[in-house]
């Protein structure tokens, strides 16, 4: 290689052709993927135990702070609160109290108490226009390139489940996932009370009903006192009462793989953090039929920077920031452009019943991937993600020259299903 400074040198002109960094052909990315171990991300490290008996890690539990209500889409100042006040947009529950930290995509833009559920014709109150989708077709709605996937789910077993009220008034429970693949703590965010996890509800061998009501394997509502992880019949009457209502349609589910910038420390380098908002905030709104809440899943993987880990995400910016695009750094890294794998999620909307859905991304390779190797899930239409700040009467969004060649990449090399710079 020529003996250039870092900021004079260009993949494209500077490496030499053996190494020269390009897109791979179907043979080579064949091989690359054969090098990885399936559940790359980035290190997997086999567990040997069942996953029935893994037991509950406590104090490792609750990272990452996850701040999809409290984001900073203006991006001036990581701590600005923004003037809006809070506000349900479930209709369900109104917290005049909360202090102003509910990001603009949660907020209408009004003031709250002046509008009722009713106005669900403008562009906050819609869910984007979902397109049909045939994996079985060539052209079916989700790319030609076949995922390579293994012949095999692999096991999930959860651990722990949890209610949490968010500050937008609506509540999820969060799922904590084991496998069978990698030691990493997998989540489900679940919108909704009628999806229950299989393996959570499974009575496990020797457990007291404490244990049960503790790991969450009870149903309604927990309440101090309680000992009994069935209710009476009374509460079951109630809850049943209370049950959001079934879908008619598929449920809507995301799955998003973590990023600790774009989510935490308020990255404007890419999307990650307001697609996350989004997909929650869509979960959240009221369906038009029912004035229930949507609800949906986001499966949440632990396969920071698309499988190779923070670190060397963090290397990639440096390279980006030198001139590189994000395939061009991800591949100098000696890395694949994308290094995830979705069996894991696919297993996950197993355990969780879910047998059909509508899938949130602009991706086309988590839509094949994520039916799995037997078609174990059928995606039935894929909802666009357009970034906020191309959408039309939108209000914030991310916005930097960053984010701007972020998309771009992905739209032209990924395939990612966007127009730029339009909310078609
Ligand atoms: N290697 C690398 N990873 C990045 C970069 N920017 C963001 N990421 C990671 O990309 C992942 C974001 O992917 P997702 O939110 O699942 O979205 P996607 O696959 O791009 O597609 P959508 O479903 O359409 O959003 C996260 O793990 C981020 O950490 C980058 O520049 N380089």
């Amino acid at each position: 290689m020529p003996d250039l400074h870092p900021s004079q040198w260009h993949p494209a002109r500077d490496y030499p052709s053996s190494q020269q960094p390009h897109s791979p052909s179907e043979e080579e990315e064949d091989d690359e993927v054969k090098k990885l171990p399936p559940f790359y991300s980035p290190r997997p490290i086999p567990i040997s135990r069942d996953v029935s008996e893994l037991d509950i890690n406590l104090s490792s539990i609750g990272e990452p702070r996850s701040s999809f209500h409290q984001r900073n889409h203006n991006h001036n100042h990581p701590n600005r609160n923004h003037d809006h006040d809070s506000h349900s947009e479930t209709g369900s529950e109104h917290h005049s109290e909360l202090p102003g930290l509910v990001s603009p995509q949660f907020t209408p833009p009004s003031t709250p108490g002046i509008q009722t559920p009713s106005v669900l014709n403008d562009s906050l109150h819609r869910l984007p226009r979902g397109v049909p989708v045939d994996s079985s077709l060539q052209n079916g709605g989700c790319g030609s390139k076949k995922p390579k996937l293994l012949e095999k789910l692999p096991e999930v077993n959860c651990v722990v489940r949890a209610r949490i009220p968010t500050t937008t008034g609506t509540e999820m429970f969060l799922h904590l996932y084991q496998n069978s693949e990698d030691n990493k703590e997998h989540l489900a965010i679940v919108f909704g009370n009628q999806i229950r996890s299989q393996s959570l509800d499974r009575v496990r061998e020797g457990e007291t009903e404490m244990d049960r009501l503790i790991r969450g394997a009870y149903n309604g509502r927990l309440y101090p006192g309680r000992t009994a992880s069935k209710q009476s019949e009374a509460g079951e009457a109630e809850s049943s009462r209370q049950q959001t209502p079934r879908q008619a349609q598929a449920p809507m589910v995301r799955i998003h793989s973590e990023c600790y910038t774009g989510e935490t420390v308020w990255s404007a380098r890419c999307d990650c953090g307001e697609q996350l908002d989004e997909a929650a905030r869509l979960m959240s709104l009221p369906n038009p039929s029912t004035g229930q809440p949507n609800g949906g899943i986001i499966i949440y993987l632990r396969q920071e920077g698309r499988g190779i880990g923070l670190g060397e995400k963090l290397k990639a910016y440096n390279l980006q920031d030198l001139g590189n695009d994000t395939v061009e750094a991800n591949l100098l890294l000696r890395h694949p452009a994308d290094a995830r794998s979705y069996g894991l999620a696919t297993a996950m909307l197993v355990d969780l019943g879910v047998s059909d859905l509508r899938l949130l991304t602009n991706n086309p390779d988590k839509v094949r991937a994520v039916e799995g190797p037997n078609r174990d899930i059928v995606v039935r239409e894929r909802l666009a993600m357009v970034p906020i700040a191309w959408r039309k009467g939108g209000i914030g969004g991310i916005q930097s020259e960053e984010v701007g060649g972020y998309l771009k990449t992905k739209i032209e090399k990924m395939g990612h299903m966007l127009q730029m710079g339009s909310d078609s």
